[in-house]
């Protein structure tokens, strides 16, 4: 089964490939572009090329740095999603925030294959819970406490997963997205985001994960 590896920038392709001793046939590490609009368009793009060519992706991994909701994902660990949604796809009302899918539009959350999201949790050492795509990286702690309302099992925030999963989605091809948690979601801190810890354990995270993606079967599970 070939496998695309899809993450927001090159320093993070970069920390997937160091995973591996060399190139891994079948798997490809691919930078999308920041936020899902691209990550999206990037992600079906690959996608189509490869159906094309005869050799289709069976598998999608949305990977990289993530903003995680204390205390349930601190600094430094690893997120994998059981469900990847789209936190502000929708409408401001005078009642407060309205999903796309209560006013009667498309979707908000694309569910991992379960089998996968439990082998990968166990391999790596992840917890397990939604990882919500945002176009807006979250700033301040009434806008983490809201998303949390909203979201109770939420554990990161990120910009492409909900893209890429829509890509995926589109193929017919299962997705899996893996995080790595390199500052709290709340009030901005930019200067204390740890990128470079967070990329060190995305490299180790999918040391572990690339055997359990190699040996995973789709079974509609
Ligand atoms: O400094 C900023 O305000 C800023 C605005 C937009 C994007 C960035 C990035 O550095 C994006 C990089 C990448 O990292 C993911 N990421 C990491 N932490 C978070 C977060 O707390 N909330 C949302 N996304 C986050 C994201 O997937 C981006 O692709 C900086």
């Amino acid at each position: 089964m070939r496998i695309l590896v899809a993450t927001a920038v090159p320093v993070e392709r970069d920390a997937v490939a160091r995973a591996f001793p060399g190139p891994v046939p079948g798997v490809d590490v691919l930078a999308v572009g920041v936020g899902p609009a691209l990550a999206a368009a990037s992600t079906a793009t690959a996608l189509t090329r490869a159906a094309l060519a005869g050799a289709p992706y069976g598998l999608v991994v949305s990977a990289g740095i993530g903003g995680g909701f204390l205390p349930h994902a601190p600094v430094g660990s690893l997120v994998v999603a059981d469900e990847i949604t789209a936190a502000d796809l929708g409408a401001e009302t005078a009642d407060g925030f309205v999903p796309v899918t209560e006013l009667g539009f498309g979707a908000v959350t694309h569910r991992p294959p379960e089998v996968l999201v439990r082998a990968a949790a166990a391999a790596t050492g992840a917890r397990a819970g939604a990882v919500l795509t945002v176009s807006t990286v979250t700033g301040t702690a009434a806008r983490a406490s809201a998303l949390r309302e909203r979201h109770p099992t939420a554990l990161v925030e990120a910009m492409e997963g909900f893209g890429v999963a829509e890509a995926a989605g589109a193929h017919g091809v299962p997705v899996l997205e893996i995080r790595a948690v390199s500052n709290p979601v709340g009030p901005r801190d930019r200067a204390a985001w740890r990128i470079g810890d967070a990329l060190a354990a995305l490299t180790e995270g999918f040391g572990k994960l690339t055997p359990v993606l190699e040996s995973w079967e789709h079974h509609d599970d």
